[in-house]
């Protein structure tokens, strides 16, 4: 099983630190990896002056799994668009055919306390989010910014093809099978055509699933009943940029975006997993970012990538009983429990590993 690390900028390399120690952990324990390190976004424009360098390409081909911390920061900002960190990320995701991203978004019940919500609101929190991820209007063509009658417009296109829409509603199906037998499509069909087909095709691809429950909701009420009434979700399937928002909305339900992990999959197992939130320039070189959607992203990496489920609950389990024991960092702290640092967080889950 060869993992490539890709710790990226801002709080990045401080978050994979941690998930690597866990990895390294099961390697010392009888576990079979072997982990590679490569350069993606601000560090690797700094060292090659290309944002996802050739020999990152191929490590992350070779490799059977990829581990990202996180990319971009102000530093990068005026950079055209193609040398940019995050066209890094959307490079390698566009490179492996990561087309499903799944955010899971679990309360712990130890944190009902640091989600916005009231506890009884969101107690035994647990949706899905699907997001579609080589799509939508982070790709279409054409997109740019060009002199129209005298001034500059900027222009992006948000298109879908039935294949796509199909295979991320397939996924989303089998998912809900799995779980609570539910899927919640959202779109924005009574604004854009793009979207009209993307309610057409969910539609069309649920006959295939009678045994699962699908409903419709468009975006900005979703948006709403995520805040209102979170527990009515069991899946949510949604394209690239809704995703993007509403899985970073729907993380603070959990207390902390730095709580929710992700799974980027194409059809053939390969993986990229990565914590859902960004570089954190604001954090980053304080030993205070919250290493845990990192450490879980690594446990989803078991998981799906290598049918580890043993390591992979090990791991979970491990975060729960360090929840248990009261650890916090500073974004989910509260009074009465033992503050900790980036290190002292990974300290204690490899405590309890
Ligand atoms: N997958 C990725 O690599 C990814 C994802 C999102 C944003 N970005 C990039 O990251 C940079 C910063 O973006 P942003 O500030 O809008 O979003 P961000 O997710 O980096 O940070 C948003 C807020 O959440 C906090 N936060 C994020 N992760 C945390 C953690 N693990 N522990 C504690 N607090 C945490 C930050 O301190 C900040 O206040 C931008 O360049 C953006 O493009 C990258
Ligand atoms: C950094 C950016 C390209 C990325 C996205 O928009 O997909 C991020 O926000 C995410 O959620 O993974
Ligand atoms: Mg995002």
């Amino acid at each position: 099983m060869k993992i490539a690390l890709l710790a990226g900028d801002g709080i990045g390399p401080e978050i994979v630190a941690q998930a690597e120690r866990v990895l390294r952990f099961l390697m010392a324990d009888g576990l079979k990896m072997e982990l590679e390190s490569g350069l993606l976004g601000g560090c690797a424009v700094d060292a090659t002056g290309e944002p996802f360098p050739e020999a990152t390409r191929k490590l992350v081909i070779e490799a059977d799994a990829v581990l990202l911390g996180a990319v971009g920061g102000l530093k990068y900002d005026n950079l055209p668009r193609e040398k940019r960190p995050e066209q890094g990320l959307l490079t390698i995701r566009k490179t492996l055919n990561l087309f499903a991203n799944l955010r899971p978004v679990i309360l712990y019940p130890e944190l009902a306390n640091a989600s916005t919500l009231k506890p009884e609101i969101v107690a035994g929190l647990d949706i899905l989010i699907v997001r579609e991820l080589t799509g939508d209007i982070y790709f279409g063509q054409p997109r740019g910014i060009e002199q129209r009658d005298g001034q500059r417009v900027g222009f992006n296109t948000m298109i879908y093809s039935e294949s796509e829409i199909r295979r991320i509603a397939h996924i989303a199906f089998q998912a809900a099978r799995r779980r609570q037998g539910k899927v919640c499509s959202v779109d924005k069909m009574n604004v854009l055509e793009c979207t009209q087909l993307w309610r057409d095709i969910v539609t069309e691809t649920a006959q295939t699933y009678p045994d699962v429950a699908l409903t419709h909701m468009l975006v900005d009420n979703a948006a709403m009943q995520l805040v209102r009434d979170p527990k009515q979700f069991d899946v949510i399937v949604t394209g690239n940029m809704f995703g993007d928002i509403l899985s970073d909305e729907a993380s603070m339900l959990t207390g902390s975006i730095g709580m929710l992990p992700s799974a980027s999959l194409n059809d053939q197992n390969k993986g990229l997993y990565e914590p859902i939130h960004g570089s954190a320039p604001d954090i980053a070189g304080k030993n205070i970012a919250n290493p845990l959607a990192t450490i879980l992203s690594t446990a989803m990496m078991l998981r799906y990538s290598f049918n580890q489920e043993i390591a992979a609950s090990r791991i979970e389990h491990a975060v729960k009983k360090v929840l248990k024991q009261g650890y916090r960092t500073a974004d989910i702290f509260e009074s009465g429990m033992k503050r900790v640092g980036t290190v002292e967080m990974g300290d204690a889950v490899l405590a309890n590993m």
